[in-house]
């Protein structure tokens, strides 16, 4: 049974589905490091929240670790490249709390406006300084929106209810989203003179981190007040100081800050300085949302191999992984098979589906050949490295369909292009379930990949097939299944034999001796 860790705070509702699902739950949250690092090799699963910080040397720890899910939007607290290089898949949940959160930026812009928590305190402090708390209209007012995706796009809608001019800088908006959602499409520097409120809604990226510098916060009118609810690195928070002392800011307030916990900041006690610790998700509704879609999309990929919201690999739905698993399985055979057999550098590797199988996702399809050619060099190589490792390795990969059908109601040809010219091996599924392999470079030869193997490249000629049993059984191996194939009576025929043990090296030896055999190569499925 799959084991899960939930090591942030998440609403109950993640682990009863995980238990639901069959998948075993702990939830041990507010660990350090160390401490995580010390439990996390026995789960196949890590729920996070923003929190726990999915480190390189976290993941090192993860030895059985399949998948880790964020209960929320960004995932800039795990290190994605290091998780793709273990084969371990990263998954969100891009919109469960978008509302909550665009909801959360206009509450701290009517904070802003009016000064709500310094006159709530003063208020409640005895003071009734109904003078000092003189603030302004929304209305008519200009909305600069840096990030203009799901939760940019829910701000404006909001704002634009509130009668504002919501002007956005997004390079990814096209004019004809941006006329969609009624907003003024428009570069930073004009978004910056020209805005009233900022509101940021980007993900932290190099792009992105300091885009209120020193330098763009002078650009900004005289006045503006910002909100940041995305992530802390986007403002220069020292500068932000500043302008807020020097009254160029008339107000900032900031959900999120570069260092989280921020339970010291120098911001902290600035006048006009609204701060809330990264509270924009946390409504009841967005808890159970994210709880929810993160615990099926977990449950889903550790019972059935479905994947939704995956960030480093492609989707993959529970209602396509059973009919795919099949051409799957079939697909890592064939590479593991071309894998062992090829030698020298592969420069290229091809993938061709035709019929049935062409018509499915082939994103998975090609992984998983890339996953057991790979395999054969190195254990730890799955479907979520597997493109990355091949990439890393300078191989072009390359993908090719054709839907009608050939001899075969569906086929997946593999081939690799080496130094020594391209070959290529083929396979179908017998009974839409069975994967079998079909053709061996250019030879039609049927066999199921599994097991012990024996691959055997002779002249075809009179008693061979007697003196290899010989050689077999003198050296007490057991053969299985028998799969022959030639292009021609007394050219050169291949075969594929399964043994019941592992063919060693003397084995191998003494077939290669045996007149006529050109090719020996003990296989492993
Ligand atoms: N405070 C909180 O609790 C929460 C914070 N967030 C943060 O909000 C961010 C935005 O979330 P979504 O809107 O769902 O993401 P999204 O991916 O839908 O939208 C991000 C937008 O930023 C734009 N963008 C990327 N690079 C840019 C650049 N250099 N300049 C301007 N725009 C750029 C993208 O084109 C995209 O439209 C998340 O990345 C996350 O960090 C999300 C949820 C809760
Ligand atoms: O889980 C949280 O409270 C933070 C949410 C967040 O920052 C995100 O979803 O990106």
């Amino acid at each position: 049974m799959p084991k899960v860790l939930i090591s942030d705070k998440m609403d109950p509702l993640a682990a009863q589905i995980f238990r639901n699902r069959g998948v075993e739950v702990d939830e041990i949250t507010g660990k350090t490091p160390e401490e995580l690092m010390a439990i996390i090799g026995k789960y196949d699963g890590l729920a996070i929240r923003s929190s726990t910080k999915v480190t390189k040397e976290i993941l090192e720890a993860a030895t059985n670790l399949k998948v880790v899910g964020r209960a929320g939007i960004g995932v800039d607290n795990v290190d994605i490249p290091a998780a793709s290089a273990k084969g371990v898949v990263v998954m969100n949940t891009p919109f469960g709390n978008s509302i909550t959160t665009a909801e959360h930026a206009i509450a701290l812009m009517f904070a802003l406006a009016r000064q709500l928590p310094e006159a709530d305190a003063s208020t409640q402090a005895g003071k009734w300084e109904k003078n000092r708390f003189m603030g302004v209209e929304l209305t008519a007012k200009t909305l600069g929106l840096i990030g203009a995706g799901n939760i940019g796009s829910i701000v404006a809608d909001r704002a634009l209810g509130l009668r504002m001019k919501v002007v956005a800088y997004d390079p990814f908006l096209t004019p004809e989203r941006a006329l969609e959602m009624g907003v003024e499409k428009v570069e930073l520097d004009q978004l910056l003179a020209r805005a009233d409120f900022i509101t940021l809604h980007t993900p932290l990226t190099d792009q992105t981190r300091n885009i209120l510098s020193a330098e763009n916060l002078a650009k900004t009118k005289k006045g503006v007040r910002i909100i940041n609810c995305a992530r802390g690195g986007l403002i220069d928070e020292a500068a932000l100081k500043k302008g807020l002392e020097s009254g160029h800011v008339a107000g900032a307030a900031l959900d999120v800050f570069a260092v989280e916990p921020a339970k010291e900041h120098p911001l902290f006690g600035t006048p006009n300085f609204i701060s809330t610790p990264h509270l924009g998700a946390s409504t009841t509704e967005a808890q159970v949302n994210v709880a929810i879609q993160i615990a099926e999309q977990m449950a889903d990929y550790l019972t059935t191999g479905g994947i939704t919201n995956a960030l480093n690999v492609p989707s993959l739905s529970a209602e396509e992984a059973p009919r795919l698993k099949p051409y799957m399985a079939l697909a890592e055979k064939l590479g593991s098979l071309v894998g062992q057999l090829a030698h020298g550098g592969i420069a290229r590797v091809s993938i061709h589906s035709e019929g049935a199988a062409a018509e499915l996702n082939q994103k998975p399809i090609v992984s998983a050949v890339l996953a057991g050619f790979l395999r054969v060099h190195s254990d730890t190589v799955n479907m979520v490295n597997a493109p990355f490792l091949a990439k890393e390795r300078g191989m072009e990969v390359r993908e090719i369909r054709t839907e009608r059908e050939g001899d075969y109601h569906s086929l997946i040809r593999v081939s690799v292009k080496t130094g020594a010219g391209e070959r290529s091996v083929a396979g179908t599924l017998f009974g839409d379930a069975a994967p079998r392999l079909v053709e061996l470079f250019g030879v039609k030869v049927e066999a199921d990949l599994a097991g012990d193997m024996l691959y055997i490249v002779n002249e075809d000629a009179p008693g061979f097939i007697g003196r290899l049993g010989t050689a077999l059984g003198e050296a007490g191996v057991n053969i299985g299944t028998f799969h022959l194939g030639r292009q021609s009576a007394g050219g050169e025929a291949v075969l594929l034999l399964s043994v019941d043990d592992p063919v060693g090296p003397d084995l191998v030896a003494a077939v290669r001796a045996l007149p006529g055999v050109k090719t020996v190569m003990a296989l492993k499925f």
